[in-house]
């Protein structure tokens, strides 16, 4: 059986651990916070993260990332997008070169602008690289609710190595080689969701939620295109899949998070409020530079951006994408020329 190490003991991180010793795997969970990490292992909870969902007794808590990597032959990198690269260095030393690394974070990395998979490359070079993404709220797989992901691979046989060693009567995991479109499609929906809640905080309805939903994977499919994805992968799970479970779920920390700005609160407030990651955030500041840098139309993304970053009122920033120029409604994915 497999080794598996999962750096990361926040909801997902917790989550998976939990599967895979499920499965039967000898599994070690790595956290740096003392409090936290005494909480595991004489509790065998993590409340603040997954309530009183119960830690199997056969997974090693560690917070010594020798200990946690050394044997493993698989290294699931469960943290926010702006530590994998902390991580992915303090690991270097200890892992083996053929551990297969699972980056199952969804975001992109303020000031490089680069995707997961570029970073951990950047660091890690020799180790086969997949990240695992898709529809998968922690709260719901910890409880063993049938969920549907996606692991891509630029080595397909490693994806199917991962697909075999998550997949249970409850995970059902899919295989794609398009792995910047399976990034792209993880890291942009939650600007989209977080979108979504400004729209719920300011009351509007579920028309307004259709528009953001539908208008929003058409830019995420624009850019992700115009960089090489494929425009199948954002109509799949790690695209239009994770993109309606996050807009619409009440677990989701980045529509939570839009409530709020929605209501009023500052940014600051906001994620004191939430106290968890909310990657939407640097996703946009990414996401508008990547878009700015393509000339690549993102008005959902650009209004986000100026609420954020540039104080803009969110009823305006509603005001300004209602009055943009009239278009037609294909033309923009599939370069249809209508007139013709
Ligand atoms: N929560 C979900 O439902 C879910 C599902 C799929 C993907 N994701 C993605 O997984 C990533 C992590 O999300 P999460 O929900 O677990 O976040 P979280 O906020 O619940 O937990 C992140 C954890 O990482 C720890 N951490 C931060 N830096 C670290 C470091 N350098 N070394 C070790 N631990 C470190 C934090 O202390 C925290 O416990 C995010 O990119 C998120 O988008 C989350
Ligand atoms: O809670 P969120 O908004 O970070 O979303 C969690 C997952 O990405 C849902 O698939």
């Amino acid at each position: 059986m497999e080794k598996i190490s999962i750096i990361g003991a926040g909801s997902w991180g917790t989550a998976l651990a939990i599967l895979l010793s499920d499965k039967g795997y000898e599994v070690s969970l790595y956290a740096r916070r003392k409090e936290q990490i005494d909480e595991m292992k004489n509790n065998r909870t993590n409340k603040n993260y997954l309530g009183d969902i119960k830690i199997p007794n056969d997974i090693i808590i560690t917070d010594e990332i020798k200990e946690a990597v050394e044997s493993a032959d698989v290294a699931v990198m469960a943290v926010s997008s702006q530590q994998v690269r902390n991580v992915a260095e303090s690991i270097k030393n200890y892992v083996k070169k053929e551990a297969v690394i699972v980056n199952v974070a969804k975001g992109l990395e303020k000031g490089t602008n680069l995707r997961i998979s570029q970073v951990v490359n950047s660091v890690l070079s020799d180790n086969p690289f997949v990240v695992l993404s898709g529809p998968s709220h922690a709260e719901e797989v910890a409880m063993k609710m049938p969920t549907t992901v996606v692991a891509a691979s630029n080595d397909i046989s490693k994806a199917e190595y991962i697909q075999d060693i998550f997949s249970n009567e409850y995970f059902r995991v899919y295989t794609n080689p398009d792995v910047l479109g399976v990034e792209l499609g993880g890291a942009l929906k939650n600007i989209i969701a977080f979108g979504v809640g400004i729209i719920d905080g300011l009351g509007y309805g579920d028309n307004t939620k259709a528009a953001i939903m539908t208008r929003g994977i058409t830019e995420i499919t624009r850019l992700g295109a115009s960089l090489g994805g494929q425009i199948s992968t954002f109509a799949g799970l790690s695209g239009i899949g994770d993109l309606i479970v996050t807009c619409t779920s009440s677990h989701s920390r980045n529509r939570r998070a839009g409530i709020l700005i929605g209501k009023g609160y500052s940014l600051e407030e906001t994620l004191k409020e939430i106290h968890m990651v909310v990657e939407g955030i640097t996703a946009t500041e990414v996401a508008y530079n990547l878009a700015k840098e393509k000339n690549v139309d993102m008005p959902i993304t650009k209004e986000i951006y100026r609420v954020l970053y540039e104080n803009k009122d969110v009823k305006e920033s509603v005001k300004s994408l209602m009055g943009r120029t009239k278009k037609h409604e294909t033309e923009d994915i599939f370069n249809i020329d209508i007139k013709q």
